[in-house]
Parts: structure tokens; C-alpha cells; sequence
């Protein structure tokens, strides 16, 4: 219960309305516990004299007392609800918040489906306890003692046994509440596996549909599902049998009261009326201990909600704005950027990934980084708008270490484009706009020139067309080309572009090239390159080999004094993509099937489906591999 009650912060904006809901709620018991008491008047006074006006006084109040608590509970339900809302939107506008600053490494162990369940299905589970369990096990417990008051007053004896019935229903309320929170705790990781799995396969249903691996993925599924159900099943079950025995106890000792107070009653010990009242007042207890299991249920659901978000809020985010950060007028920005011995690794990895990295862009200089699959250059880039922090060393921008510039001037310095770019389910416009949304229309509209991205007006509705969920509407050139716009709409002093045109085919790449060199010009840039072509676009090459500098210098130095270097460019696969390529499908012939024929010159003629090579945009291949709907038939 520690994590839940640390929430408590949450409540407080609602003290007042929560104030008047328990006033509101114990009112409404106290008008209900009236009622048995008023019954136990009539039956020895009225009742008993015959007197029926007074009857009909007592008649009255009755009814008055009925119509209160009607209204009150009324007013109770009105109100809680709108309270626990708020304080759900609250909780979960600064869990989000929080992820927001949590750094890459987070977000690379966690899986988004945990986190999707941890802002959704736990903070619901919080608001209901905060909307029903927590005000009901108040009300419920004070029904408890005002009852066994007024019964001990009415008969001590038999008070004092529906008061030590409290005792096995405190037993059984422990035994319960831990093995349910272990049910709850177990069930939530696993819906939380089951979102993953579903966004996973919904991420990823190309690739799954291509390979025709659905199947396996939907016995993957299944069992996780079945895992769900299980746990689901094994929890409702515990509810069950526990709610049986809490419906025993007061049941039993309702018996006994009866035999009992009957006996009391022949005796003379008791009047009819007190018998009537004793068990009016001992039935009213029905509810509150029958709803003991739900109470408590909700009440562990919430508090294994409020472990697990804390263990969010409780990771500190370990990128953060030094005390004394500042903020660089833009103007004053030149654009050096200076890597000094620079190291870093990422948690649990074995060896560092950047060693001692010495490297110097000077202000308007372009950098191409070269180096093997793998040997650190993504992670190098991620350093410089410190999505990653340096583990050793320090990175500076004209004699700033990046570290003591504030977060977010930083990252307004530095454009970034990666080579898997995201776009999110938004309008072009806005992805476009995401790090300078006050850019006017001739602005993105010289962004979109630059890179070569104008087919965005041709969209349905231009601008204005919302690119589907990480922009999978959207060819991976179209991708990149819209992201390269946003990286220099934002007028970067420094431009990271993590192989920003490898998307893309030779004509247009050489279009985009063509306009980069003129932003280029301009603006410090450190760019990851596997062709030639890209390479041209630099001043120098650094090339990184394992993590560490290997050589720096020209395009020609380095191709003249690096094997490794040579071997690097002379392993990049010879173009074949045409401008303009045909592409027919041609009829069965005796030796071979249909075949999808994309023809260039003679010498890029390509006759294997394998192989289609196809303008940026012509989703060729979803079609083969049978991924999007298709008009027609694709031949087999
Ligand atoms: N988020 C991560 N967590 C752990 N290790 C990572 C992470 N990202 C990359 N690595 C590891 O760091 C090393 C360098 O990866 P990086 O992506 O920087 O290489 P790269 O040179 O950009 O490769 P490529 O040319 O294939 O994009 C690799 O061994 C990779 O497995």
C-alpha cells in the first residue's frame, strides 16, 4: 500500500470534494441506521398501543429519512466520479511527462506495450478504487462500528458476539489480500506482455505477412492470451471462494443472534422491538462485510497499479539540465563541435561502443562518418543532441560542453535526421513543423523543395493529408524525404544526418544531394555515409573503425593511404535502379511462369520478381509479397 498512499499528492486539489462525498456518504448511512431504530419505536410504542396517528408520524419520518438518503447517495455518486477523473488525467499527464525525459537507454529496455498497459489499464484501476473502493471501505467500515454500537447497546451480549465476528473476517481479509495481490501483480505484467505482443504484430505486419509468419505468431499469442485467462480465471476463482466466506460469517452469526434473541425475547429480556431492531441493524451489516472482498480486491488491484507506476516515476531521468545550464543566443552559435576522448557503452553491453573518439567539425565544415556495420556511428551521432550521454570525455559546441547547455536550446541547435525516420500519426504539415511549429508556409515550403519531398502536396490533401501511424502510409524514401525537411526546417546550427538518402533511388538522391550541398554550405554537418555519392558531399571523412577514429581526411586522402577504407566504399552494391524504369507483366512461356518484368537500359533489364526495381513510392513489392490489397491480379 506504500506506492498507493505516495499518490496521495493526487488527492489533494480534490480535498474538499472528497470532504463532502464522506459527509455526503456517512449521512446516508446515518439515515439508513435511523430507520431500524424509528422501526424498533413504532413496533414497542404505536404498534403495540394501536395508535395509528402515530404510526403514521413515524410513517412519515421514515419516508423523509428514505428520501435523504436517496438524495445524498445521489449527490455522492454525482461527485466522485468527476474527482477520481481528474485525478486520473492527473497522474497519468506526469507519468507521460516523466517518459518524455526518461532517457534513449529506457525506452530501449522497456517494453511499449508495458508502458501503454501502465497508462491505461493501471491508472483506471487506480481511479476506481479512488472512485469506489477507498470511499466504500470508509463507509463501510464506519457502518461497521456504528452498528456494533448501537447493537452492544441494545443487547451487550449479543453485541459483543457480532463484534468478535470481526475476528475470522480480519484472518480471512489478510490471507486474501496477499494472495490476491500476487493474482493482480502477475495478471497486470501479463496484460502487459499481450499489448506488447499486439503491437508488436501490428508494427510489424508487413514483415510478418511477407514471411507468411502469422501462424507462428498467433500460437505466441495464444499462449500468452491463454496465460492472461488463466491468471484472470485463478483470480476471479480466489474472489469467489473468499466472498463465500465472507457471506458466511455474518450469515452464521445472524443465526445465532436469531435463536438466541428469540430465547431473550420469551424471556422477557428484550422487546419485540429491540429483536426487530437488533437484527434490522445486524442485516444492514450484510453489505459491508459481503462487499469486503471487493473492496479489498480493488484495493490490491490499485496498489500493484501504483507499484508498477511508480517504478516509472521512480527511474530518474538521468539526461537532465545541469544547475547552472544556459542558454546560447542562436547568433552566437558558430557551429564547432569538438569530440574530446570521447567514450561511451551502452548499459549491460560488454564493451564500450566509442572509444577515445578525437574529432573536430569545424563551423560550416561537413563530416562524413564511414566505418563498418556496427562500429559506432548512429551511436556517435546520438551523443551530440544527447540522446545518449558520453560515458568519458565531453563533447563541445563552440567551447560549450554540450552538458552545460539547457536540453532544450540544445536540441533546437541540433537538426537530426535518422534513417529509419519516424513520423507520427499527424498531419504532414505538423510532422514537418515538430521542431519549429511557428515555420510559415514559404518556409516548408523551401524545406520540401530542398529535399526533394514536393510529392507531399500531391498527397489527397496536400499538407494537410495525416500520414499513417510512424508514417507507414508513406514509401521509406517519401519517409526520409519528409524528415530531412524537418531536420533543416528548424535552421540547425548543427545538422546530424544519420544516412539520410540511403532510401532513396539514384536520381533522386542525386537531386537531394544537389540541394543539401547548398544548406550544407552554411551549417556544420555530421553526416553517417555508405556511398560514394554521399561522401562527395563532404569536406572530410573521419573514418571509425571499432569505435575508435581510424583516420581523418579528404575523400581522395583517405581512398589513397585506407585499405579499410577503400574496402568500406568498394563494397557498396553497383546501382541498378533506373529513372523512369517500365514495368509489365509478361505471359507464361514453355520454359518459365508470369513474370514481372521492370525494364531500363539492356544492361538493368530484370526479369525475377526477386529483384523489382522500382521508383521511389511504387510499393512494387507489397504487392508481390501480397501485403497490400492490389486491383487485379499479381501472377504467381
Ligand atoms: N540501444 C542499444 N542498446 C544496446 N546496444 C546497442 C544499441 N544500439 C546499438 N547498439 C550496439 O552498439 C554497436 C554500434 O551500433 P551503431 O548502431 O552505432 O552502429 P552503426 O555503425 O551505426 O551501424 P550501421 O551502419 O549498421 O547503422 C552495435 O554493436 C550495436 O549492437
Amino acid at each position: 500500500m506504500h506506492n498507493l498512499w505516495r499518490l496521495r499528492g493526487y488527492l489533494r486539489p480534490h480535498v474538499t470534494e472528497f470532504c463532502w462525498l464522506l459527509v455526503a456518504g456517512l449521512t446516508a448511512t446515518a439515515a439508513g441506521l435511523a430507520v431500524p431504530l424509528l422501526v424498533q419505536r413504532v413496533v414497542d410504542g404505536p404498534l403495540a398501543r394501536r395508535d395509528s396517528a402515530g404510526l403514521a408520524q413515524f410513517g412519515g419520518l421514515v419516508l423523509l429519512l428514505g428520501v435523504v438518503e436517496a438524495a445524498l447517495i445521489f449527490v455522492r455518486r454525482w461527485t466522485q466520479t468527476s474527482s477520481s477523473v481528474g485525478m486520473e488525467a492527473a497522474i497519468r499527464a506526469d507519468l507521460y511527462a516523466h517518459l518524455q525525459r526518461l532517457p534513449a537507454s529506457f525506452h530501449d529496455r522497456w517494453q511499449s506495450g508495458q508502458l501503454i498497459a501502465r497508462a491505461t489499464g493501471d491508472l483506471s484501476m487506480i481511479r476506481r478504487f479512488l472512485s469506489f473502493g477507498l470511499l466504500f471501505l470508509i463507509l463501510n467500515l464506519a457502518t461497521y462500528l456504528a452498528v456494533v454500537v448501537l447493537l452492544i447497546r441494545l443487547h451487550p451480549a449479543l453485541g459483543l458476539l457480532v463484534a468478535a465476528s470481526a475476528v475470522p473476517l480480519f484472518l480471512i481479509s489478510r490471507r486474501f489480500a496477499r494472495a490476491y495481490h500476487a493474482a493482480a501483480r502477475r495478471m497486470r505484467e501479463q496484460q502487459g506482455d499481450v499489448a506488447t505482443l499486439v503491437e508488436e504484430t501490428a508494427q510489424g505486419i508487413r514483415t510478418t505477412r511477407a514471411f507468411g509468419r502469422g501462424p507462428v505468431l498467433a500460437v505466441r499469442f495464444g499462449a500468452g492470451a491463454r496465460a492472461l485467462h488463466d491468471t484472470a480465471v485463478g483470480k476471479s476463482q480466489l474472489l469467489a471462494r473468499t466472498s463465500a466466506l465472507f457471506d458466511l460469517v455474518p450469515n452464521l452469526t445472524l443465526g445465532v443472534v436469531l435463536v438466541s434473541g428469540v430465547a431473550a425475547a420469551a424471556r422477557g429480556t428484550l422487546t419485540i422491538g429491540e429483536l426487530v431492531a437488533f437484527v434490522s441493524l445486524q442485516l444492514m451489516l450484510i453489505w459491508p462485510v459481503n462487499s469486503l472482498g471487493w473492496i479489498i480486491a480493488n484495493g490490491q488491484e490499485a496498489a500493484t497499479a501504483a507499484d508498477r507506476i511508480q517504478e516509472v516515476l521512480d527511474t530518474p531521468p538521468t539526461i537532465t539540465d545541469r544547475p547552472h545550464a544556459v542558454v546560447p543566443r542562436r547568433a552566437d552559435i558558430r557551429g564547432r563541435l569538438c569530440f574530446e576522448q570521447v567514450g561511451f557503452g551502452y548499459p549491460g553491453g560488454a564493451v564500450p561502443v566509442l572509444r577515445g573518439v578525437e574529432l573536430t567539425v569545424e563551423p560550416g565544415e561537413t563530416l562524413a562518418l564511414v566505418g563498418a556495420t556496427g562500429s559506432g556511428k548512429s551511436t556517435l551521432l546520438s551523443l551530440v543532441p544527447r540522446l545518449h550521454e558520453v560515458g568519458t570525455g565531453r563533447i563541445t559546441l563552440d567551447g560549450h560542453d554540450l552538458r552545460d547547455l539547457r536540453l532544450a536550446a540544445l536540441r533546437q541547435l541540433v537538426g537530426m535526421a535518422f534513417e529509419e525516420p519516424a513520423l507520427f500519426s499527424m498531419s504532414v504539415r505538423e510532422n514537418l513543423t515538430l521542431g519549429r511549429p511557428d515555420a510559415d508556409d514559404e518556409e516548408v515550403r523551401a524545406a520540401l523543395a530542398l529535399a526533394q519531398a514536393d510529392f507531399a502536396y500531391d498527397l489527397p490533401w496536400g499538407l494537410a493529408t495525416r500520414v499513417g501511424e510512424q508514417g507507414l502510409s508513406l514509401s521509406g524514401g517519401q519517409r526520409q524525404r519528409l524528415a530531412l525537411a524537418r531536420a533543416v526546417l528548424c535552421r540547425p546550427a548543427v545538422l546530424v544526418l544519420d544516412d539520410p538518402l540511403s532510401a532513396l533511388d539514384v536520381h533522386t538522391e542525386a537531386l537531394v544531394e544537389q540541394a543539401l550541398r547548398r544548406v550544407l554550405r552554411g551549417t556544420t554537418a555530421l553526416l553517417v555515409a555508405h556511398r560514394p555519392s554521399t561522401v562527395a558531399l563532404a569536406d572530410r571523412v573521419a573514418l571509425l573503425d571499432q569505435g575508435r577514429i581510424a583516420a581523418v581526411g579528404t575523400h581522395s586522402e583517405l581512398l589513397a593511404t585506407e585499405p579499410a577504407y577503400r574496402a568500406l566504399l568498394a563494397l557498396e552494391p553497383a546501382t541498378t535502379a533506373t529513372p523512369g524504369a517500365a514495368i509489365t507483366v509478361e505471359e507464361p512461356t514453355a520454359t518459365r511462369g508470369p513474370a514481372i518484368v521492370v525494364e531500363g537500359p539492356p544492361a538493368t533489364r530484370v526479369t525475377t520478381m526477386a529483384s523489382p526495381v522500382v521508383p521511389a513510392g511504387g510499393g512494387l513489392v507489397g504487392l508481390v509479397a501480397g501485403v497490400e490489397p492490389v486491383d487485379g491480379v499479381v501472377p504467381s
